[in-house]
């Protein structure tokens, strides 16, 4: 338990990759290639770092496809599918899928609300440097050299608590925080895998909603990186869904847009770090010290 070490990438599915092309280099500053995913379906390759991609967007229903959690090693791997084998998870090496996805090794199997994940080793690092269209630079690393990945992931399913216990005892993720609002009547649960405060967190679904991706994060390294990106969401007249504002736990100064799939993005920078000797569980009254408006948005 505990071998996985980040969130390593994720996969999406558009109806509209053009849509998606232009909102994920001209909006978000990532670099954009064309290539096939699985069953050769069309699929655009977003890079943010050193890596080959950090997130796929394949031609298809609006939707959360997989998400890619990494372990440090073949070790840890093997290690991993051992230890999910034993608590009668149905896990699955898949070795046509880690070439497609350009890592070493990786296993499928499905977390209790069935989103797909990808358990993998040995991620596809490409020699030329990594040039953001928009000038931006992405935090997928600390001061420390620690590894931070993608962002963070907030999944929506009516089987929080079932989740939870997965995530929590299964694959040894570590509870961060909660945010308790009261007068929503809404309970949030924040997970780490390493220092960036969530790479992983739990709300309750939407009423009718079957389990969903809410949003997405990028984090980068400056505000004038994020209010630039604001600019551009505004010119572009790109749905935003919460103003600029900074969230009480992990201190994250963001704001969130609806992407072309409809999945959220939060974009944001100056994110806390979590040093697990010295971090303590407290459960917060609110989701941010301000801003986040959600009513004067377009
Ligand atoms: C509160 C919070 C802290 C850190 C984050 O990275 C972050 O995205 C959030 C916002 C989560 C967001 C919310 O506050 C309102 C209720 C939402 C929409 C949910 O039901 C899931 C995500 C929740
Ligand atoms: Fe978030």
């Amino acid at each position: 338990m505990g071998y996985i070490k980040a969130l390593g990438y994720i996969g999406i599915g558009a109806a509209d990759l053009d849509a998606w092309s232009e909102f994920a280099s001209g909006v978000l500053g990532l670099q954009v290639t064309r290539g096939r995913d699985d069953h050769d379906v069309e699929t655009l390759f977003l890079r943010m770092d050193e890596r080959h991609h950090r997130i796929a967007v394949r031609a298809g229903d609006d939707e959360l496809t997989y998400v890619g959690w990494e372990v440090r090693d073949e070790e840890d791997f093997v290690a991993q599918v051992a230890d999910l084998e034993r608590q009668g998870v149905a896990v699955k090496e898949d070795a046509d899928l880690a070439s497609l996805r350009g890592v070493r090794r990786l296993a499928r199997f499905a977390d209790p609300a069935g989103f797909q994940l990808e358990l993998f080793f040995g991620a596809g690092v490409l020699s030329s440097p990594f040039v953001s269209p928009t000038g931006v630079r992405f935090v997928t690393t600390d001061p420390a050299g620690n590894d931070l990945g993608v962002g963070h992931v907030v999944l929506q399913s009516a089987n929080t608590d079932e989740m939870i216990d997965f995530y929590l005892n299964v694959l040894g993720f570590k509870v961060s925080d909660y945010i308790t609002m009261k007068q929503h009547g809404i309970s949030l649960t924040f997970t780490h895998v390493n220092p960036r405060h969530h790479s992983l967190a739990f709300g309750p679904a939407r009423p009718g909603s079957k389990p969903e991706l809410n949003h997405f994060m990028l984090e980068v390294d400056t505000l004038d990186g994020v209010g630039r990106a604001l600019d551009r969401v505004r010119e572009k007249k790109i749905s935003l869904t919460a103003a600029l504002g900074r969230h009480t736990n992990d201190g994250m100064l963001s704001f969130y847009m609806e992407s072309p799939s409809g999945i959220g993005v939060e974009y944001g920078t100056e994110g806390k770090l979590i040093n697990d000797e010295t971090w303590t569980v407290i459960d917060w009254d609110a989701a941010q010290l301000w801003g986040h408006d959600r009513s004067h948005t377009h």
